[in-house]
């Protein structure tokens, strides 16, 4: 292959890759793969000035804005770093530094590189405006009501040193106990798990609902300073100030004279990192001066006065047994790797997902190959290649063309790389799965009643589909081992509650392909009953915002299914909940965009629920308890004194019904 050839192939390689991983927060490859890629397509760049494109990754930051936020400009640039993986690139790196500062002294300081997304805070006045994402390093979403759920966060600064208007910028991450404890309710569910903190971070900062982004106890280490106005010399020294106003400084940074002073810090902190309650892959080394950060300057893509250090990941090589099949809920297939069992990061390691039958074929496997596997974060290790030069002749792994459960005919839609059993009505996994989604949290919310049980009750016979789960009695369950009547009880009794679920976490729970939580809602929102939703054509579909064909499409087929149909009409005769009222907002104004308000007392020209109602018309939000977080409390007449006393001793502004007009003009 021609050198051009090569380069453009790494290009749209890469593309593919950073569109994954920053659209549908999903790592195909290691990061340690990505980054070679990389590092092969700078090199070939630098070598080839005359075919180097200008629209190529290596020239812009990875991410993209999204549609379901507003977007902002950043103020200013927000880049990612250089990154290597050995020391010998680490010396280069401090040579560059020399020859930039023409041999004048300078400092590093190294701190670690957590794992999660980068987030910039807006202050002004000492009160946060708004918390935005890197984006495209231009323009990023603006997610301030999902950064206010971040506990360590100061929503109000007072200190006498920092401007009216800066800056500040840190990682967001998913603490490990936080990751851990959301995928072993998921795991319980029968939900697919997060895959790994960093992508579980980047997932939840874009979730529409900050409520949930709440549940998720999501925290940030801030790492820097900006603004138009600077009162600091050094990066340490802004580290220091901001520590002691009330941000949160991870304590693990150290200032290094020298780039060996640097190499004993990634020395002590290679093992040592694995005990701190996030994950990080490197290590960040800044020069310590802002004067010689200015003269440095910046590349395209990141600035020339710091670099990452990324560890190396954790790699095992193993022998790959066989190949099993898995089906999903919706019929998905995927194929999974049983490994010989290996030991790799603390864990031992028999099973690999392989995704779908394109990585089958990227990865030529056969039988008996030796493969590498790779963990980074990811619970879920990673088959990254095949050892070719170990391979004995065994047979190439080929991907089945009927259900490995019921013998159909799999299907592949054009355009999606999964294959899937279009058997939903009598396909076992597929119906064991349904069940599972049907009685989940978000859904029709059955407690009482897990993996176990709906296995069990389904190789009985006893129930085949989501409706049956509404002729249960405790009947039923003679002969079966393991049930005493108190469980029965509790079993029954929350099937009874879930009849009181509102209608778009039913339809949300009937586990039609393509309707999430959010798409449930927006569904219902719109149409408001089955009947009439059952109703619509493809143009009323296509015609609620967010819904496009392959949604609508999904959701005609499944009402024109007569199983589908009869399971329906026995559920309505149960007495579950198939319409729901819900207004949508009409927002006069956005004048108090993210602000939370406390009201209390007796108002002249609002009653207490006109003044929530024009609150909440106007972008804010009311909640009942005053917290150091709250922006405003709206004082009428007789307004308690200990609402009073608790506002004072937090500083929170107390503001009077004709201020509160005020705010929104
Ligand atoms: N596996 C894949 O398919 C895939 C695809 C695309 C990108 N990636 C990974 O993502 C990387 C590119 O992402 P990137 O551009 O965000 O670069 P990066 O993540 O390597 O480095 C920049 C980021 O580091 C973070 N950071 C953490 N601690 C920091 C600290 N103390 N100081 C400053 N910044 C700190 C910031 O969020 C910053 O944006 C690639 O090198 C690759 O490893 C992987
Ligand atoms: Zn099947």
């Amino acid at each position: 292959m021609d050198i051009n050839q090569r380069m453009n192939e790494l290009i749209e390689k890469i593309n593919l890759y950073n569109e994954a991983y920053y659209q549908q927060n999903e790592s195909i490859i290691s990061d340690q793969a990505f980054d070679l890629l990389l590092a092969e397509l700078i090199k070939l760049e630098q070598e080839n000035p005359l075919f180097a494109r200008s629209d190529s990754p290596t020239q812009k930051v990875g991410g993209t804005i999204t549609k379901e936020f507003k977007s902002v400009t950043h103020q200013f640039p927000m880049l990612s770093l250089g990154n290597t993986y050995n020391e010998t690139d680490l010396r280069d790196f401090d040579e560059r530094v020399k020859k930039g500062l023409e041999g004048e002294d300078f400092e590093y300081v190294c701190e670690l590189k957590f794992d999660g997304v980068a987030l910039s805070f807006w202050y002004t006045n000492g009160v946060l405006q708004k918390g935005v994402t890197r984006g495209d390093g231009t323009r990023g979403d603006d997610i301030t009501a999902n950064v206010k759920t971040i506990k360590s966060l100061p929503i109000r600064v007072s200190s006498t040193i920092l401007p009216s208007t800066y800056e500040i910028r840190g990682e967001g991450y998913m603490p490990i106990t936080s990751f851990d404890r959301i995928n072993a309710e998921k795991i319980a569910k029968g939900d697919q798990p997060l895959a790994n903190p960093r992508n579980a971070a980047s997932g939840t900062f874009k979730m529409q609902d900050s409520a949930e982004v709440a549940r998720r106890e999501m925290e940030c280490f801030i790492y820097s300073y900006l603004g138009n106005e600077n009162p600091f010399n050094s990066h340490s020294e802004a580290l220091e100030h901001l520590k002691s106003v009330g941000f949160s400084i991870s304590p693990t940074y150290r200032v290094c004279a020298s780039i060996d002073e640097v190499l004993t810090y990634i020395e002590d902190w290679t093992e040592k990192r694995n005990d701190l309650p996030l994950n990080t892959d490197g290590i960040v080394i800044k020069v310590n001066d802002f004067g010689q950060q200015e003269r440095l300057g910046f590349t395209a893509k990141s600035p020339r006065w710091a670099i990452a250090f990324k560890y190396p990941s954790e790699i095992a090589q193993t022998r790959i047994n066989s190949v099993s099949y898995q089906v999903g809920r919706t019929g998905n297939v995927t194929p999974v790797a049983n490994l010989e069992p290996v030991y790799l990061a603390g864990t031992v390691i028999k099973r690999a997902s392989i995704h779908n039958a394109n990585e089958m074929e990227r990865l030529d496997l056969r039988e008996g190959d030796t493969v590498f596997i790779e963990k980074g974060g990811e619970i879920i290790p990673k088959i990254t290649g095949v050892d070719t030069s170990a391979r004995k002749e065994g047979n190439a792994f080929v991907f089945p063309h009927a259900c490995p459960s019921c013998s159909t005919e799999l299907v592949r839609l054009e355009g999606e790389a999964n294959h899937y059993c279009p058997n939903d009505t009598g396909c076992p996994p597929q119906i064991k799965g349904k069940i599972e989604h049907f009685i989940a949290r978000k859904a029709l919310n059955i407690e009482n009643l897990g993996t176990e049980t709906v296995d069990l009750l389904f190789e009985k016979g006893i129930v085949q589909n989501v409706a049956d789960l509404y002729d249960l009695n405790a009947d039923k369950f003679i002969g079966l081992e393991g049930f005493q009547s108190k469980s029965i009880q509790n079993i029954l009794s929350s099937i009874e509650k879930s009849k009181q679920i509102p209608f778009r976490q039913v339809l949300f729970g009937l586990g039609i392909r393509h309707v999430g939580a959010t798409i449930a809602e927006k569904l219902v929102l719109h149409f408001h009953s089955l009947e009439n939703l059952m109703q619509a054509s493809l143009e009323d579909l296509i015609a609620v915002p967010e819904i496009g064909d392959r949604i609508a499409l999904s959701v005609l087929e499944y009402f024109a299914a007569s199983e589908n149909k009869d399971i329906i009409e026995r559920l309505k005769r149960a007495g579950v909940q198939f319409s729901e009222e819900i207004s949508e907002i009409v927002l006069e104004t956005t004048a108090l965009d993210g602000k939370t308000f406390v009201i209390s007392g007796v108002f002249s020209h609002f009653d207490r629920d006109g003044l929530k109602a024009k609150i909440i018309a106007n972008g804010g939000k009311v909640v009942s308890s005053i917290s150091a977080k709250l922006d405003y409390l709206v004082a009428g007449e007789n307004m308690g004194p200990a609402k009073l006393e608790k506002a004072n001793s937090l500083s929170i502004p107390i503001i009077s019904e004709d201020e509160f007009i005020a705010l929104l003009s």
